[in-house]
């Protein structure tokens, strides 16, 4: 997986060398998908493929779901405790395209993002800034902050109170977080939510999350108040822990687990 060169700016071949993709001048023989600039934002393409994957929070799903989606009503805003004057600090140490994180965030959470992937974290990164010079959703993507790398070495970091790197606004002065959100892939596609073709390829480049039990544990172990994981709807709890509590939604589960502590 690489970015086809032709239409980018140094800049951006910069950045996505910088996150460890190669850049291409044609495509290599058998690639199935690339990431190009098109349309004025960055693309992931799926070659006989007519849709593309992108970031957008200004237009489409990400607005529609804003203004139409029940705001404090949804599932994720009720499993994460948003209510009255509270609003929670929110790690979410599975990004992916940040659609959880932006309806957070456009709830008034502060949400710290922890992505592994580069293709997502290249194309997470397009999406904020060219969301940062729309001046109504520039206020909502200002309180989103991205962080380049692994879940459990960036907790690890979190935890041990050192300093993590940040691609996308700047560190907030004390990374305390009331909620950590995780949602890896779902490995049994039979049980996962059935997704568009774009997104289909979006979990085809991506892969499987075989390590997200992991992630349960010192999750825990950073919540202040409560660690949220989004399932799909009839799928096994994570690591086998048996959750604190449940919030169902239509497709979707949130189990909810309680803080452990760090000592
Ligand atoms: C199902 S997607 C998350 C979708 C996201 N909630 C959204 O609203 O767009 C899972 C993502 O978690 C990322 N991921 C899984 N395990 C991770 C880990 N240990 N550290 C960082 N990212 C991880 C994967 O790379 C993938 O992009």
């Amino acid at each position: 997986m690489g970015l086809l060169q032709a239409g980018a700016s140094p800049e951006l071949c910069e950045e996505i060398v910088a996150l460890g993709l190669p850049l291409w001048n044609e495509l290599p023989e058998g690639a199935a998908h690339y990431l190009c600039w098109q349309n004025e934002r960055l693309e992931l393409v799926t070659i006989g493929e007519k849709g593309t994957v992108a970031v957008d929070f200004v237009g489409g799903a990400a607005a529609h779901r804003r203004q139409f989606g029940g705001g404090r009503g949804q599932p994720v805003a009720k499993a994460v405790g948003i209510k009255g004057e509270y609003v929670p600090r929110v790690l979410d140490a599975t990004a992916g395209l940040g659609r959880d994180a932006f309806v957070l965030a456009s709830l008034g959470c502060e949400v710290t993002l922890i992505e592994r992937s580069p293709v997502a974290v290249a194309l997470l990164l397009d999406g904020l800034r060219r969301a940062q010079a729309d001046a109504a959703i520039g206020k909502i993507v200002g309180r989103m902050r991205l962080v380049f790398g692994d879940g459990h070495q960036e907790l690890a970091k979190f935890l041990a109170g050192q300093g993590v790197i940040y691609l996308f606004n700047p560190p907030l002065a004390s990374p305390e977080f009331d909620v950590v959100f995780l949602d890896p892939m779902f490995p049994d596609p039979t049980k996962r939510a059935k997704s568009k073709k774009e997104m289909a390829a979006f979990q085809t480049v991506i892969g499987d999350d075989p390590d997200a039990n992991d992630l349960l544990f010192p999750a825990r172990q950073m919540a202040k108040k409560r660690v949220i994981v989004k399932r799909p709807r009839i799928a096994p709890v994570m690591a086998g822990v048996k959750p604190d509590f449940v919030f169902g939604g239509e497709s979707t589960r949130f189990d909810g687990y309680l803080p452990l502590s760090r000592g």
